[in-house]
């Protein structure tokens, strides 16, 4: 197998762009992402979801380039099954299969897996995180949060090397949003979390904010939010103050 070389590992965008119809969504990306705690900031339609929809080769760019460790993912998915997972905001969108199980042996299947071997993976992720019992539930008994988290470990039966999380907790209640946090926080996996709560962030190695499909500003976790938590606000009581003179 030939390694890539270190220009080429991670997740690179090269003057990346996305448009729609004409539309421009996103424009002039470039980044170049090893760290291994990195979050997506930005207001809503800023084109968070849409970047980790290119990362995970979902999209392709509609110009430029994106690689993760040196191959293009929207052309080949099959080698982005075992290097790239995405947990989606909202599970619905990702739960396909009526069982616990059948929903996480489908993608050890398209990974190769045979149906015993995938079926006998599911069960034991089931089994490593304590959900042995959930195998053969109807995933229509689970709740939101329960969920969640059965994408999560459908994600990590995979054993990706980086996982995209878009809005990992939002319609949890709080204490699921804890056990979640304290989960993804002890992940060897690489993390590129999409957040508009600054919070969710601590400890983070590195934020991208994106404001109208372009990088407005990227760097350190703690001054990217710091500034961005400014911003927001700034705009807040702008809103604020127009209510009051309305
Ligand atoms: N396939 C598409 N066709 C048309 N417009 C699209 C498409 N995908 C995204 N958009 C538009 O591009 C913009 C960015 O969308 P995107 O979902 O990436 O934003 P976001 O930052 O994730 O937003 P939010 O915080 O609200 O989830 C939005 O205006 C959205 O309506």
């Amino acid at each position: 197998m030939q390694l890539a070389s270190p220009t080429e590992t991670g997740l690179r965008l090269d003057r990346a762009a996305y448009g729609v119809g004409g539309r421009a969504i996103l424009q002039d990306i470039s980044l170049h992402l090893t760290e291994q705690r990195i979050a997506i900031l930005g207001p809503n339609g800023s084109g968070k979801t849409t970047l980790l929809r290119l990362m995970a080769g979902l999209i392709a760019p509609t110009t430029g380039r994106v690689t993760v460790d040196g191959i293009e993912p929207a052309t080949n998915r099959r080698a982005m099954l075992g290097a790239i997972g995405i947990l989606f905001q909202n599970p619905e969108h990702q739960i396909i299969f009526p069982t616990v199980e059948e929903e996480l042996a489908f993608g050890l299947k398209q990974m190769g897996r045979g149906a015993d071997e995938a079926r006998a993976a599911a069960r034991a992720t089931l089994a490593a995180h304590g959900r042995g019992h959930w195998a053969a539930a109807p995933v229509a008994t689970l709740s939101q949060g329960q969920k969640q988290f059965l994408c999560l470990l459908a994600v990590l039966a995979m054993a990706p090397g980086t996982i995209l999380l878009d809005e990992p907790f939002s319609g949890l209640d709080l204490p699921t949003q804890i056990r979640l946090a304290r989960r993804l926080a002890a992940l060897p996996q690489r993390l590129v979390t999409i957040t508009h709560d600054p919070a969710v962030v601590t400890g983070y190695n590195r934020a991208i904010w994106l404001e109208g499909g372009r990088v407005r500003a990227d760097g350190p976790a703690a001054d990217v939010v710091e500034a961005y938590r400014a911003e927001m606000n700034r705009l807040g009581s702008l809103d604020a103050d127009a209510d009051l003179a309305g």
